[in-house]
């Protein structure tokens, strides 16, 4: 039997060998709290099998605004805090996959449309690394059907809160809104160094939630749960939709680009898409389920959401405030073991340094990496894969094959970077037929289905 509770630590872990993991027969959500006046909700979970059940408890801290929400608004809140709850499960659920999966209350049948998809394709990638395809077919267990709620559009006006990650998709878009005189509200959950310079390069004061992991999770991955990519995104937007509520701002504004939405591979004839809590579908099914749960109309968006990476990566080039600070490398945004900034050797790391090169100099883009990965021709295999060559799409947010083929193309033919030793051999590798298929003019042609309300997509670039 196994006894329950976070605080059990080291020596409950070794009493749960794997196969008492791989024989949990189903998740649950016992219960949900939260208290407005220090922020903090506290979200309980149980994996339950023949040999006993774990729980797990995991704490989101919101920032508390200077004076107290309306009734309405908290009541707001706590629906957001509910969605949250079902969502940031999926961290506990993938420790040991079960089959069986029960909601705790009745909720829309967008909500279950939405939690299922998060449990589904946005757990895809971690499906298919551990073999488990039952994941991809999970059919939550719903309590009953509830009522949408009505439509309040007034909890939803006022300054954008911008979600800030570091890299520089959402420096884009806060330096876009600060354009267009909206005055954004930076805020990120858990910043780390990287954010807080980033914000501070910003100059815009920004706010921040915190956000704790049950540690008997760490100690199950120590001891050898299963573990892999959960779709950390979803869990971010929605702590950014309550904190906006909570705050009287307006929309939460994402950065999430075109590409997001394209899937890595085809597995058991399902999409795996490291990146889908990022992408267009999974905004949509958020919006829907934030309506009819919450009765949020418009709250969150992604203002990038037509543009490509290499778009994305041209108009970075345009703000300099942030080069001594960005930073979109996984590797520096670890809970243990981070690196100071772009680890250099990872797939993200080469995309943006390709999607960059066309736009800056070769002593910009160093500078801003600590080192040029165009010099170093260790660094071909990876770039092949980014280019399609070899191997799928890499699991890491990275742009379509096509973008990066048109940055090379871009790259080759500008004298600062033609000679590179990595430049000269990719232009050599890439087949003829490839370079034919990159179309600049579809690349840097804003296009795709996006949420961007009107006064938002005025401020973005038509071409
Ligand atoms: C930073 C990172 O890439 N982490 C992924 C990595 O985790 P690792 O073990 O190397 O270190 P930690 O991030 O410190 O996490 C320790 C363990 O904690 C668990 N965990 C963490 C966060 C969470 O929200 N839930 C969790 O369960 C997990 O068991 C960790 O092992 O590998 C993990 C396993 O594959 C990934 O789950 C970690 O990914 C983080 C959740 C994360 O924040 N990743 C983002 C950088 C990320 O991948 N962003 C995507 C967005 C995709 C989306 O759909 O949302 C992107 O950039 O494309
Ligand atoms: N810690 C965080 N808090 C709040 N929002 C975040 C956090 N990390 C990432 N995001 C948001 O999630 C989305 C996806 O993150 P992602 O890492 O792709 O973006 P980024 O850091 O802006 O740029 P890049 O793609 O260059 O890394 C973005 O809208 C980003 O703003």
């Amino acid at each position: 039997m196994v006894s329950n509770g976070p605080s059990a630590g080291a020596e409950l872990v070794w009493r749960v060998p794997n196969d008492q993991l791989g024989q949990m027969a189903v998740f649950r959500f016992p219960s949900a709290s939260f208290d407005p006046s220090t922020g903090v909700a506290t979200f309980s979970y149980e994996l339950d099998g023949p040999a006993g059940a774990l729980s797990f408890t995991e704490t989101v801290t919101l920032p508390v605004p200077s004076s107290p929400p309306s009734q309405a608004r908290l009541a707001a809140v706590r629906r957001v805090l509910s969605l949250l709850h079902l969502v940031a499960g999926v961290s506990y659920y993938k420790a040991a996959a079960p089959p069986r999966i029960e909601l705790p209350a009745p909720v829309s049948d967008a909500v279950v449309e939405y939690v299922t998809a998060i449990y589904t394709k946005g757990l895809a990638e971690y499906a298919y690394r551990n073999d488990l395809p039952h994941v991809l077919s999970l059919v939550p267990v719903v309590a009953g059907v509830a009522e949408p709620v009505p439509a309040a559009p007034e909890l939803t006006e006022g300054r954008p809160l911008s979600a800030v990650g570091g890299g520089k998709d959402s420096i884009v878009s806060l330096e876009t809104l600060r354009g267009g005189g909206l005055d954004p509200v930076p805020f990120s959950v858990n910043p780390n160094r990287i954010i807080e310079a980033v914000n501070a390069a910003s100059g815009v004061p920004a706010l921040a939630a915190r956000r704790t992991l049950d540690p008997l999770l760490l100690e199950l991955n120590a001891a050898g749960a299963r573990n892999g990519h959960i779709p950390v995104t979803a869990i971010n937007s929605l702590i950014a939709v309550a904190t906006a509520v909570l705050h009287g701002l307006g929309p939460v504004v994402m950065s999430n680009e075109r590409s997001a939405s394209d899937p890595n591979l085809i597995w058991n004839g399902h999409e795996v898409n490291h990146q889908w809590s990022k992408g267009v579908e999974a905004e949509g099914l958020l919006r829907a389920a934030l309506a009819t749960h919450a009765g949020l109309v418009d709250p969150y968006f992604s203002l990038l959401r037509t543009l490509s990476e290499l778009h994305i990566a041209k108009l970075f080039a345009g703000f300099t405030g942030y080069d001594d600070v960005v930073t979109s490398c996984n590797q520096a945004f670890k809970l243990r073991d981070a690196t100071a900034r772009w680890c250099g050797h990872c797939p993200k790391c080469r995309f943006v340094f390709l999607a960059m090169a066309p736009f800056m100099s070769p002593e910009r883009l160093a500078a801003i990496f600590g080192l040029d990965l165009f010099a170093d021709p260790a660094q071909i295999p990876g770039y092949l894969e980014i280019l399609g060559i070899d191997g799928h799409k890499p699991f890491e947010c990275v742009g379509e094959v096509e973008e990066s083929l048109v940055a090379l193309g871009l790259v080759a033919r500008q004298p600062g970077w033609s000679g590179s030793p990595v430049v000269t051999a990719l232009v050599a590798a890439v087949p003829s037929a490839a370079w034919a298929a990159a179309s600049d003019s579809e690349v840097f042609t804003p296009g795709g289905p996006h949420f961007v309300p009107e006064t938002y997509a005025k401020l973005l670039p038509s071409s």
